[in-house]
């Protein structure tokens, strides 16, 4: 069952000039028809099925979290943990306004750093909805992909675990922490940090229960700047340059037009895609 044509919606970014995002069909259109069965175009493959059995699914305890009070107050070793979390996983649970001024720190600048090369960054949300889903083994909630911000800030719902990160090449799922945000490495950061910090992969899952929200807050910088190694991060011997230098817009626009496809969008980033 295809949802009608006139059903399908189209994120408006041309205003934006971001162009067009990739049509999708309405899931509340499909979840009004109340549908049990799963559309064709949803099921996915066999390889990229969910685990969704929480009993043979790595640890979510494992996920750093960081403490911003302790950040603020100058914690050297919440600093050495967030440099970790930052390197290791790309994606951490918790947050405060500090969170630039840390990173130009640990990507040896001052605290100013980020700010002074690219301005106050922009945010963009995306709320997400995910209906409940008959066949939660089969189809994904959002496909796995990496985010073109720099960084996102993840407010999800706090019974439901949904989000998955893949770590060291396994589907570890997110259990959210209550009043934590979760705070992810997006590709821009990857960019500027030449490659130390990982935009992480993610994707959610769904559930034959309970439809499940979540609000994306993506921070990015003024699409006009060109994002690029800092050259803090570079260093001819032992960290040669690995990404190219790009109009921020231009990325945007490059992910826009394509299917998420885990980290295919970060490898356009790299210097040997050109
Ligand atoms: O709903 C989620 O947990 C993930 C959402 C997400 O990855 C996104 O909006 O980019
Ligand atoms: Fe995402």
């Amino acid at each position: 069952m295809e949802p009608k044509a006139e059903n399908r919606y189209v994120q408006e970014e041309e205003g934006l000039g971001w162009g067009k995002s990739l049509p999708v069909p309405s899931v509340q259109e499909i979840v009004r028809n109340d549908s049990q069965i799963v559309p064709e175009k949803y099921i996915q493959e066999r390889k990229d099925r969910p685990t969704l059995d929480s009993e043979f699914s790595p640890n979510s305890s494992e996920i750093p979290v960081i403490n911003f009070s302790l950040l603020e107050n100058g914690d050297e070793d919440e600093l050495g943990k967030l440099d970790i979390a930052c390197k290791e996983w790309g994606f951490f649970q918790k947050l405060s306004d500090e969170l630039a001024a840390k990173l130009s720190l640990l990507m040896g600048m001052d605290k100013e750093g980020l700010k002074k090369l690219y301005g106050e960054m922009k945010q963009a949300m995306r709320l997400n909805y995910y209906p409940a889903c008959s066949r939660p083994d089969l189809v994904l909630g959002v496909s796995a992909h990496s985010d073109a911000s720099a960084l996102t800030l993840l407010l999800q719902d706090d019974e439901i675990t949904a989000l998955q990160i893949r770590h060291k090449g396994t589907w570890v799922p997110v259990k959210p922490i209550p009043n934590a945000l979760v705070v992810n490495i997006g590709d821009v950061a990857e960019a500027w940090s030449n490659g130390v910090y990982k935009s992480i992969e993610h994707r959610a899952v769904t559930n034959v229960n309970k439809a499940r929200m979540s609000i994306a807050t993506f921070m990015m910088p003024n699409e006009e700047l060109e994002i690029g190694p800092l050259e803090s991060m570079m260093d001819d011997k032992h960290r040669p340059k690995l990404y190219r230098k790009i109009k921020y817009v231009d990325y945007i626009r490059h992910t826009l037009e394509r299917k998420m496809d885990g980290k295919a969008h970060t490898e356009y980033l790299k210097l040997e895609s050109v």
